[in-house]
This record gives C-alpha cells, sequence and structure tokens, in this order.
C-alpha cells in the first residue's frame, strides 16, 4: 500500500486539491458531558516523511477533521475516499503542548488538589505522539501544582508504574515487579511500588526523569523507541488537615499497533498486542459506561432511578488500577480527559481513522443546550420529541 501511496503522490494532491475548501458542515450530536472531554492532537509530519499528510482539520468547522485516503479503483485509477470525524477539541499540527495544557489540563490540578480525581490518557497508534505530549504535560502539572498559589496544606507523593499485559512495574525502583490487590475496603493496591514524596518541581521533574528512562521499550516498525506498556503516573496530594486524598493519573496508554505491523516481530509480539488491544477496548467500555453513568445521573436522575450502566473495570489491570476512576460505587468526583494523538502522513491513514472512530466511540453525547454560542446553535435545535429520542438511543 505504501508503495501505491508513493507511485501516487501527485494525483493524490490533484485530488485532494480539487476538493471543496468549504464542504458542507457536520451537523453535530452535542457534546461529551460533564465530566469528559475527548479531544485529538494531530501532530506535525516529520522532517524526514516522504508520505503526504492525510488529515485535515475542517477550516469552517471546529473541531472536525476530513481524511482522505486513496484507494486503487478496480478499474486502475486512483479515487479519494473521505471520512470526517468529530471531536470535543481539536489541535492542530502547530498547537504546542502549552496550548494543550492551558485549555484542557490545567484546571485538574486544583480540582485534585481539593479532592477530586482528575485523568488524562494520551492514546493513539505507536509514534502519533502520546508520550511526546504527556511527558510535557507533567512537567507542566509540576509547575502549576507546585508555584505555591493553592491554598491548604498538602503533601504530594508521587507513583509511576508501567503495565505490561497483567504484569506490573515499579519505574521508581528498577522496574521491580509489582502485584496488583484489592484491599478489606475495596481499594486497589499498588503492593511492593514506592511513593516518592516530592517537595518542588524539580523533585517532581527528576521523578518523571527517572521512570521514563525506565519505561520497557522495544522497536516497532513505525517507532524505534515504542512503548510496548501503559505508563500510569499517580500524583496523590494528601490534605493534611482533613487526612483525606486528591488523585492525578496521567495515562500513557501503549501504542495501538495494527496486527500487520507486528507480525515481521513474531509470536510473542503478535500476544503483546494482542492484550494491548484488548486493555485498549476494555478501556473504551469503562470510559463510555463512565461517562453513561455520569450523563445519566446529573440529566434524568428521576426517570431512571438509581439505574446506572454497568462499568466493567475488572476486566483488565489498567482498569483495576484506576479503580478510583471508574467504580460506580464511588461517591467521589472524577474528570477524565483523553487526548487521541494522530499522526497525518498518509502511510498512516488506516491507524489514524481508527484511532479517530475510537475517539468518536467514547463521546456519549448531551444535547447542545447553550444558546449563546452561535456555531452550536446554528448546527442544532433540540425539540422535546429529539429530546425524547436521544434519552432512548443514548441512555439506556
Ligand atoms: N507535536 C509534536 N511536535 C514535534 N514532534 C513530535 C510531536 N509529537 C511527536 N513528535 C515526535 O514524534 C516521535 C514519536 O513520538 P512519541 O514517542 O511521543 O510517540 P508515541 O505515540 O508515544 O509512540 P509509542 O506508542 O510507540 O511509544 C518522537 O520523535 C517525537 O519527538
Amino acid at each position: 500500500m505504501e508503495r501505491f501511496y508513493l507511485e501516487n503522490k501527485s494525483k493524490y494532491h490533484s485530488l485532494v486539491d480539487a476538493l471543496d475548501p468549504l464542504p458542507k458542515p457536520r451537523i453535530p450530536k452535542g457534546m461529551s458531558g460533564p465530566n469528559i472531554i475527548v479531544s485529538a492532537r494531530i501532530r506535525p509530519l516529520s522532517e524526514n516523511e516522504i508520505f503526504p499528510s492525510a488529515v485535515f482539520p475542517r477550516a469552517n468547522q471546529k473541531n472536525v477533521v476530513d481524511i482522505h485516503d486513496l484507494y486503487n479503483h478496480p478499474k486502475g485509477i486512483p479515487i479519494l475516499k473521505s471520512s470526517d470525524y468529530q471531536v470535543d477539541k481539536l489541535f492542530n499540527m502547530d498547537s504546542a503542548t502549552e496550548e494543550i495544557y492551558k485549555e484542557l489540563v490545567v484546571d485538574l490540578v486544583p480540582y485534585a488538589w481539593n479532592g477530586g480525581v482528575g485523568t488524562l490518557f494520551a492514546y493513539g497508534q505507536t509514534g502519533s505522539g502520546k508520550t511526546f505530549t504527556v511527558s510535557r504535560v507533567e512537567g507542566l502539572i509540576a509547575e502549576t501544582m507546585m508555584n505555591g498559589k493553592f491554598e491548604g496544606k498538602r503533601e504530594v507523593y508521587m507513583t509511576i508504574i508501567d503495565l505490561a499485559g497483567n504484569a506490573a512495574f515499579d519505574l521508581l525502583n528498577e522496574r521491580e515487579p509489582i502485584s496488583l490487590r484489592e484491599d478489606s475496603l475495596g481499594a486497589t493496591q499498588l503492593v511492593g511500588a514506592q511513593e516518592n514524596q516530592v517537595f518542588n518541581v524539580d523533585d517532581m521533574k527528576a521523578v518523571v526523569e527517572r521512570a521514563t528512562s525506565l519505561r520497557r521499550t522495544a522497536p516497532t516498525l513505525k517507532n524505534p523507541a515504542s512503548s510496548r506498556s501503559h505508563a500510569i503516573c499517580r500524583i496523590r496530594i494528601r490534605n493534611t488537615e482533613n487526612g483525606s486524598d486528591g488523585l492525578l493519573y496521567m495515562v500513557d496508554l501503549a501504542g495501538s499497533e495494527a496486527a500487520r505491523d507486528v507480525a515481521v516481530h513474531g509470536a510473542d509480539r503478535m500476544r503483546e498486542t494482542k492484550q494491548i488491544n484488548i486493555s485498549l477496548s476494555v478501556l473504551k467500555d469503562c470510559i463510555r459506561a463512565k461517562a453513561e453513568a455520569d450523563t445519566a445521573t446529573t440529566l434524568h436522575r428521576e426517570r431512571l432511578g438509581p439505574k446506572v450502566p454497568h462499568i466493567p473495570f475488572r476486566q483488565s489491570a489498567l482498569t483495576r488500577v484506576l479503580k478510583h476512576v471508574f467504580d460506580p460505587a464511588s461517591t467521589r468526583g472524577c474528570k477524565t480527559i483523553v487526548i487521541a494523538c494522530v499522526n497525518p502522513s498518509l502511510a498512516d491513514v488506516g491507524s489514524t481513522k481508527n484511532t479517530l472512530r475510537f475517539a468518536e466511540l467514547l463521546r456519549v453525547l448531551v444535547p447542545l443546550t447553550d444558546e449563546s454560542d452561535t456555531e452550536k446553535q446554528s448546527a442544532m435545535h433540540w425539540t422535546n420529541m429529539q429530546l425524547r429520542e436521544w434519552i432512548k438511543e443514548n441512555v439506556s
């Protein structure tokens, strides 16, 4: 396929150039609500990239992206097949991580400082910029958290582990194996994992740096330093006045390689990829079910009573570690941000479509009601009947 793309590069450019630059706007069906934001970040093409970009943020509609793939028509003429995707917030090739942090993440810090649970997931194909994004975000969190501007006395502790299949390792202790156990109160304990107390920005950054260097890596076709495990950085913020904890999780998910990319690496690698894909699928189910539960409890409490969707968080090690985020019995406030990372190269267009489809699947949409937002307003007015239809489809 890559050869086909290269041979037809100029044809691809001319087909894309001939498209309407202002396509008919896609009608937004709503926004993710109320405790989750699903975003996407398109990384720039690298300098030595030989394939054109297949990813085009829409000029006339915010947060919508067009993907143009090239197909070999049976009659031998290359044709374009286009698809579009919508997220809550789209960051283009020229967006810096600082901008993403300011728009999406910074509010999680005071939220966790005051006892909430904030989680960021970076998801995407191998080489799409997950580690690039998360490591910078962790540095920025350190700067916000330790700037002395928040009220109250707190102690800050960091734990960083990685999960490969069902095995877990301590990235702050030479990758010593640790075990995941549920204690008598139902909380998941990382038995054997070190918790490092940190006192300032430099401490926090040094801890992150130590963990990064230990992260298990193995070469893939797409990224010579691909991470083959989920890295979870947990920042526990202890309120010394009342003994309660706030939590921040930064989760750099393992690259979602396609089977054909790993075929050349043998059976072990295939098994590893299968495990990664299963855990990502359970994660998707949990994020979605949690969003449905939150939507159900905030919007339709009277209609549904205590009935909330089942959240299958026990089905994988990843979601068991994140029990605080997914446990439906928990009464703690949780806010979640997902960043779907995308490499725009035409050679990666299949995986890019999968990543953005995955992002769309995570969105449990709430009808738009903000009359002041003209973009949303022109897109849709909800009648009572539409609202009933929406509830029937989405909250069952
Ligand atoms: N926004 C960006 N701007 C500039 N370079 C980037 C950006 N995002 C990623 N890169 C570069 O792309 C390469 C791959 O990025 P990264 O290692 O973060 O990918 P990944 O998604 O974590 O991959 P894997 O799952 O295999 O670990 C790196 O060389 C990184 O520096």
